[in-house]
């Protein structure tokens, strides 16, 4: 989980923020966050879909138009969302697939806190802090001149990587018992779960990410007994968790010893990302930590 000391050093900078991280990881959760943390928390946050509406509705959303600016045009005209968004936050979600003529536009907004709705002759202020999230590699997308390449280095200022679940496996049981609490309160429910399959989901590569294992529990709420247990689990999942725990059991103690191991420093890499810190946190020399580091941490990096 991306450290939120991080991210509300990051809410109080007002810069642009990129999110950047698999569907289903809390991209759209942290950008709240930061609004909820910056000094415009008590301005609006919206948000827009650009995955989700059609290229030609896109541009009339965000921009808003001008009465008679187009054959459908209201009389009264309407507002974009760039307008309605004015002293708080844009939350631009799957930036990636915008189309690159409003690219354009957006960074002028971005770069010159001003626009021209459609139609208008007449730029408008707004005081807006823009955030945008994609789940595409948009460093791809600009080698393949499919993303504007100053736009991409303008809204990754400072950029936030979330990490898929599967890659922080200590999160799995506080989220599954955050759930579980969140779920039990809905359905006005006092489920419980066993050890066991909370070790079992520990084990899942959960490609949906967070939201996969969210609505995993609410469905384990409502259609377990009194404690759930691994045979409540969706057969995907046991099969999968069955064949990962096989997998990691170790057979000698050698292999035990191996998998401690690379549990420990990738745990610990994954928090501290240095050699330096890692060495501290476990308490070895540096040279050993590089070195366990380059052994156990390759996809990591
Ligand atoms: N750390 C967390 N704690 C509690 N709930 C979380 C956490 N991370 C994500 N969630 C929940 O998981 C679900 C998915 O999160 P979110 O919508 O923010 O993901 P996303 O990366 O924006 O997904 P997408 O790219 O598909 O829009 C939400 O219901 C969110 O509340």
């Amino acid at each position: 989980m991306v450290s939120l000391k991080f991210a509300r050093k990051v809410a109080a900078a007002n810069s642009t923020v990129l999110i950047l991280g698999e569907s289903g990881t809390g991209k759209s959760l942290i950008a709240h966050y930061i609004h909820e943390n910056s000094s415009r928390k008590n301005g609006p946050f919206l948000t827009i879909n650009c995955a989700a509406i059609p290229p030609d509705l896109m541009e009339s959303e965000l921009f808003g138009y001008t009465s008679g600016a187009f054959t459908n045009a209201s009389r009264s005209g309407k507002k974009g969302l760039l307008e309605s968004a004015d002293g708080g936050t844009l939350f631009l979600d799957e930036i990636g697939d915008m189309p690159l003529s409003l690219q354009a536009k957006i960074l002028h907004v971005i770069e010159e806190k001003k626009f021209f709705p459609i139609g208008g002759t007449k730029e408008k202020m707004v005081d807006i802090r823009i955030i945008a999230a994609t789940n595409r590699d948009l460093s791809e997308m600009v080698t393949n001149k499919i993303f504007r390449e100053d736009l991409y280095y303008r809204l990754s200022v400072v950029d936030i990587t979330m990490i898929p679940l599967r890659e922080r496996q200590e999160d799995i049981s506080p989220l599954t018992y955050h759930f579980l609490y969140k779920f039990n309160r809905k359905y006005g429910m006092n489920k419980l779960i066993s050890e066991d399959c909370l070790q079992w989901l520990t084990y899942y590569s959960w490609p949906g990410n967070v939201r996969q294992l969210e609505n995993l529990i609410e469905r384990l709420v409502i259609t377990s007994e009194e404690v759930i247990g691994i045979d409540d689990l969706p057969k995907g999942i046991y099969i999968h968790s069955h064949l990962q725990i096989e997998k990691n059991t170790p057979t000698s103690l050698s292999e035990a010893i191996d998998l401690a191991k690379r549990k420990m420093v990738r745990t610990s890499y994954k928090l501290n990302r240095t050699s330096r810190r890692v060495a501290k946190d476990l308490q070895i020399s540096q040279t050993y930590a590089a070195k366990l580091i380059r052994e156990y941490c390759q996809d990591l990096k």
